[in-house]
C-alpha cells in the first residue's frame, strides 16, 4: 500500500519546507495543497473577482489547469487571502478532491501538505504531521519570506493577516483546519528548518516501523 506522508498545519508554519524535505528523503514526489486554492483564488481575482461567488469559484476549480501552480503570481499575499477564501465554497473542494486523492495513491508513496490531508483528503496516511508555530513567529517567517519576493508589506500586517486566516480556516464548516487525532504534533516555532526536518523525520521514521514499512 503506498505510504503516505500528510504534513496539515496552519499559514506559514513550516510544513511546506518539511514536507518538501521529507519528499526529497525519500524520493516521493509532493503536492502543496495550498498552491491549489491559491491558483483558483488568482483565476477568479482575474475574472469576475467576487470570491463570495460559490458558482464561479466552482467553477474556476474546476477548469483549473495545474500549469497555474507554477505561476510567481500564486505565491503573493494577496493570493493567500484570495485561497482562503474561496476555500469556504464547498464546490471548490469537491472539485480538487479527487486529483489530491489519486495524488496520495501513488506508489510506493507520497508527501502531500495542506489543512485537511489527515481529516479528510487521506485519512488512512500511516504519517501524519501537524505543524505548527506561534501566530508571531509565522508572521514573522511570512513577513521575510514575502520581503524577500519584492512585496512591500508591514510585519503588523502580516501578523493580523495570520490571524483572520487561521480563524477562517480553523472555523470554516466544511473540512475545517484541525489536527487530525493519530497526526503528531510538531512545534517549530523555537526550530531551526534542519531541527524541525530531523524532528519530522524521526516521526514518519516510527510510523513507517509501524506500519510495517521499514525497520525503526
Ligand atoms: N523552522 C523554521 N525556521 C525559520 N524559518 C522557517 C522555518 N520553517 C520554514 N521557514 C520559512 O518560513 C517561510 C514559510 O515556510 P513554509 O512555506 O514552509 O510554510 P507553510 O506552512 O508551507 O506556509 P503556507 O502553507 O502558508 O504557504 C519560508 O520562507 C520558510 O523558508
Ligand atoms: N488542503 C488545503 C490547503 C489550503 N487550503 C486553503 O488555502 C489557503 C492557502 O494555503 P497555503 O497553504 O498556501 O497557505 C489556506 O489558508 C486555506 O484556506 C485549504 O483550505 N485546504
Amino acid at each position: 500500500m503506498a505510504f503516505i506522508i500528510a504534513v496539515d498545519g496552519p499559514a506559514a508554519s513550516g510544513k511546506g519546507t518539511v514536507a518538501s524535505r521529507l519528499a526529497a528523503l525519500y524520493g516521493y514526489p509532493m503536492l502543496d495543497t495550498g498552491l491549489l486554492y491559491r491558483a483558483v483564488g488568482v483565476r477568479l481575482l482575474g475574472a469576475s473577482g467576487d470570491l463570495d461567488d460559490d458558482a464561479a469559484a466552482e467553477a474556476a476549480a474546476r477548469g483549473l489547469d495545474l500549469s497555474e501552480l507554477e505561476k510567481a503570481e500564486v505565491r503573493t499575499r494577496a493570493a493567500g487571502e484570495a485561497a482562503s477564501r474561496v476555500a469556504v465554497h464547498p464546490g471548490v473542494r469537491a472539485a480538487l478532491f479527487a486529483l489530491q486523492r489519486d495524488f496520495t495513491k501513488r506508489e510506493p508513496g507520497s508527501v502531500i501538505d495542506g489543512r485537511d490531508i489527515g481529516t479528510v483528503i487521506a485519512p488512512e496516511a500511516p504519517a501524519k504531521l501537524y505543524v505548527t508555530a506561534t501566530p508571531e513567529i509565522r508572521a514573522e517567517r511570512r513577513w521575510k519570506q514575502l520581503s524577500g519576493q519584492g512585496e512591500t508589506v508591514s510585519f503588523d500586517d502580516v501578523l493580523a493577516d495570520i490571524h483572520k486566516r487561521d480563524a477562517r480556516d480553523g472555523g470554516r464548516e466544511n473540512a475545517p483546519m484541525t489536527q487530525a487525532p493519530d497526526a503528531v504534533l510538531l512545534d517549530t516555532s523555537e526550530m531551526t528548518i534542519e531541527q524541525a526536518f530531523d524532528a519530522a523525520r524521526r516521526i514518519v521514521e516510527t510510523a513507517r516501523a509501524r506500519s510495517g514499512d521499514l525497520p525503526g
